[in-house]
């Protein structure tokens, strides 16, 4: 009885898997099963205490782009004095621009509102990402207004994007649970969704900000989303706060998602969600998919060195196992 039961669930997921994918063609070009969207240097980097140079920004992106890694979110335009760390991205983008020419990689930053937009387009961003919450109180802490206002400030964000034909992410925080007000409705996280997806965004990334969610109430979460939104629309993004990111990345690709944001060497946390720890490490789902007979276009290998590198600027070793197990192995 469980066995035919996890077979059919099995055999319904792989059917949604190549729905998927042949639906995430006729969007946006796809090459590989998986989309990984590397977000170590803007997540991954904005809580950082200790100062990252522009010059290692640009290498950190490079190297990551030379592992294999074709959507990097590189930056943020929001208010230095919110977010110090991201201070310098106008430099990092400028500084990519002659790199960019000659690479494939999608470059993309966080831009809250129009001001966010016009400093991201006059740096050269290929792609600018509006950031949502699905709890008040976050919405409030995070970027100072109600999710209502939020969702004032994006349209007139997405209004001058889609006149420039610039694609637009969505981000929703907090999809999981909020560290100033606990539990999160999945009525509110399909809501702010949809209103983000009407603005024009092509995906919008569900946060778990303080990775307190679990396989059970990941799938809970997301087939509440599934009930309203496409699929295909949808890409997961995970804190490892409670070990728990892998399983539940897992879980979202048994329903059918195939996008997911990771950060090298597992870097990041958020300012405004404290105790949260970073996302879940690209290395450990390139591993897991690698694995699954997954492609998702990345060297293991040349991302395990970016980890290296970023770590070695900051200080500190790697939040990674699987960069922690290759390391070992290459001494
Ligand atoms: C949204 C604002 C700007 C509102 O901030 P505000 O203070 O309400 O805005 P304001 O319009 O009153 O402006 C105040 C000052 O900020 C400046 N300003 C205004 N806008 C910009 C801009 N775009 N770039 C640079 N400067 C800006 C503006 O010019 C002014 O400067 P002053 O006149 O005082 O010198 C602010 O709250 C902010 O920047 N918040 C940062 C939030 C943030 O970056 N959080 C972390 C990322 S979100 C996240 O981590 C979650 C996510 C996406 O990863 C998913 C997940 O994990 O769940």
């Amino acid at each position: 009885m469980w066995k035919s039961r996890a077979l059919a669930t099995k055999r319904t997921s792989i059917r949604r898997l190549c729905q998927c994918r042949a639906m995430s063609s006729t969007t946006l070009p796809r090459n590989h099963d998986i989309k990984i969207v590397e977000v170590g240097p803007r997540d991954g980097l904005q809580n950082e205490k200790q100062y990252v140079s522009t010059k290692d920004k640009i290498k950190l992106v490079q190297m990551l782009a030379d592992a294999g890694c074709s959507y990097i979110e590189a930056g943020a335009f929001v208010s230095p004095k919110w977010v110090p760390s991201m201070a310098n991205s106008t430099e990092v983008m400028e500084g990519l621009i002659p790199w960019k020419k000659s690479q494939g990689a999608v470059l993309s930053c966080l831009t809250p509102n129009t001001k966010g937009l016009d400093l991201a387009i006059a740096a050269g961003a290929d792609e600018v990402a509006i950031f949502g919450s699905a709890s008040e109180a976050f919405s409030q802490k995070n970027i100072n207004c109600s999710i209502e206002e939020s969702l004032a400030r994006f349209e007139q964000v997405a209004e001058r994007a889609n006149l420039l034909k610039i694609p637009m992410r969505g981000y929703v925080s907090c999809v999981l649970g909020c560290p100033y007000q606990g539990s999160v409705e999945a009525s509110q996280v399909a809501m702010v969704t949809e209103k983000l997806l009407e603005l024009g965004c092509h995906e919008v990334s569900l946060g778990d900000t303080i990775g307190v969610g679990t396989p059970k109430t990941t799938r809970a979460m997301l087939e509440a989303v599934q009930a309203t939104v496409a699929t295909e629309n949808l890409a997961v993004h995970f804190h490892d706060t409670y070990g728990m990111a892998v399983a539940n990345v897992l879980t979202a690709l048994d329903l059918g998602i195939t996008v997911v944001d990771s950060s090298v060497a597992g870097l990041g946390g958020c300012p405004y969600a404290k105790g949260a720890s970073g996302n879940v490490a690209t290395e450990e789902i390139v591993y897991m998919m690698h694995g699954q007979g997954l492609s998702t276009g990345i060297d293991l290998d040349k991302l395990v060195d970016a980890g290296d590198f970023i770590c070695g600027a900051l200080q500190k070793g790697t939040q990674s196992k699987v960069g922690r197990a290759m390391s070992a192995k290459r001494i």
